[in-house]
């Protein structure tokens, strides 16, 4: 107990940093934020106070009030409210970078226009609708040489990839089996919320799937063969098939090899008291040879396990390992990743290492590639179709010709 008050202490007051003064020779990446979303003080604006190459320095939100209040909460220099605050950001040319946190419905829209207005963006997940807006968005950020990235943060913390690494390492053998569970509790979200509204890109495979699917293909580094079965479930009493919101989803994936997946993610899970479990953010990959079980892969900073238990003869040898930062994680592709990271660092905090590494022309510990958002979008449409409420609307947005 009192490690984890140490460690919520760590991520929550970072230590502080020489004051950002400007350097010609390497000028800060400024950053402006489209929308005062719930997620961006923990996905960019505390990770940005340990990072000495970047400001958060605009904030734009629909209504002027809510914009003037967020800037002052987390004194962020610029403001632009109202309906035309979002474009006016995107225009203002201190910007360099734009993070999308907007409802998954306006990902494309917004993407865009930060691209045709000559800024990188680092767009929330899941990076749009469907796999042919994602495949446009990534076009486009080519076309204008800018650096987009989906945000699986997760993704840049050592715990998972260490947990990939012992897969990898052939220690336990063949992968044989993924089931991955992925829970938020009855009561942690409205029913007014984003997820829930299917003109903004709601639903539970969206959300929560997102991620368990995308950690599903990272850990087997594969990509599925097939849908086997997806059943989703409404919201409440709601009729599915009108409202075509998935409350939750569970899935079932062929994977090459023979290898079947299996996913559950619900937003909306009921509680379970004995023994108590509010959130269930775990995968289990079995093996020929044994088995890793990571305990919170999305949230890992907090607190999480890797336990692997090792088959040799009649002999079954297990270990629990935890890993916050790359000193501790034993992976050996990149000399930098061997000092990198404190163990306060959030998962955030190792993606904006990785985002601004990439805009500065650095190599960055790891990525997430255009082919695997693109992939990750398509499976998901695939899953949707085959739990037979069809893919999330495409957006309405055209791009204007250029
Ligand atoms: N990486 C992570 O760990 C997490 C990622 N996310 C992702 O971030 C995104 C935002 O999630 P979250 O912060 O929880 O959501 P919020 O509802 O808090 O924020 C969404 C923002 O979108 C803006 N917005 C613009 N148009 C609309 C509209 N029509 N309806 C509602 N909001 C609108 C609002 O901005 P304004 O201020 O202008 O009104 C609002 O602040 C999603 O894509 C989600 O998947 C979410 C949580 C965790
Ligand atoms: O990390 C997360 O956990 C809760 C979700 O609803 C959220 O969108 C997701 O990114």
């Amino acid at each position: 107990m009192a490690s984890l008050v140490q460690r919520l202490y760590r991520i929550f007051v970072p230590p502080s940093q020489p004051p950002k003064v400007e350097d010609s020779s390497n000028p800060p990446i400024k950053f402006g934020i489209l929308g005062a979303a719930n997620i961006a003080p923990p996905a960019l604006i505390l990770p940005a106070k340990s990072h000495a190459e970047v400001i958060v320095y605009a904030v734009a939100a629909r209504d002027q009030g809510k914009a003037k209040n967020f800037a002052k909460k987390h004194s962020i220099a610029k403001v632009y409210g109202g309906s035309n605050g979002y474009q006016q950001l995107l225009d203002d040319p201190e910007v360099d970078a734009i993070y999308n946190p907007l409802p998954n419905g306006l990902h494309f829209e917004w993407t865009m226009k930060a691209l045709l207005a000559g800024k990188h963006v680092l767009c929330e997940k899941p990076m749009a609708d469907t796999a042919e807006e994602v495949k446009q968005m990534f076009d486009l950020a080519e076309k204008k040489g800018l650096v987009l990235l989906e945000a699986f943060h997760y993704r840049f913390h050592p715990a998972i990839q260490r947990a990939k690494a012992v897969l990898d390492s052939g220690e336990l053998g063949k992968i044989k089996s993924i089931d991955l569970k992925f829970t938020a509790p009855a009561g942690a979200m409205k029913d007014s919320d984003i997820r829930f509204n299917l003109a903004l890109g709601g639903g539970a495979m969206m959300d929560l799937g997102c991620y368990s699917l995308n950690c599903i293909r990272y850990l087997s580094s594969s990509d599925p063969t097939s849908v086997v079965s997806a059943i989703a479930l409404p919201l409440k009493s709601a009729n599915i098939q009108e409202t075509k919101i998935d409350r939750a989803m569970s899935t079932t994936l062929a994977l090459p090899n023979d290898v079947l997946a299996s996913m559950e993610v619900d937003l909306s899970m009921p509680w379970e008291f004995f023994p108590p479990k509010l959130f269930k953010m775990w995968v289990v990959v079995k093996c020929e040879g044994g088995d890793v079980e990571v305990q919170n892969f999305v949230l890992p900073t907090f607190w999480h396990s890797i336990k692997v238990s090792n088959k040799v003869g009649g002999t079954t040898t297990k270990r629990v390992e935890k890993v916050y930062k790359f000193a501790d994680a034993h992976i050996d592709d990149h000399s930098k990743a061997l000092d990198l990271g404190e163990d306060w660092w959030l998962t955030y905090r190792y993606q904006l290492e990785a985002f601004v590494d990439k805009l500065k022309g650095r190599t960055p510990q790891t990525w997430v590639t255009r082919e695997d958002s693109i992939a990750n979008m398509q499976w998901i449409e695939n899953i949707y179709e085959k739990a037979g409420i069809g893919s999330r609307p495409r957006s309405n947005y055209v791009l204007p010709a250029q």
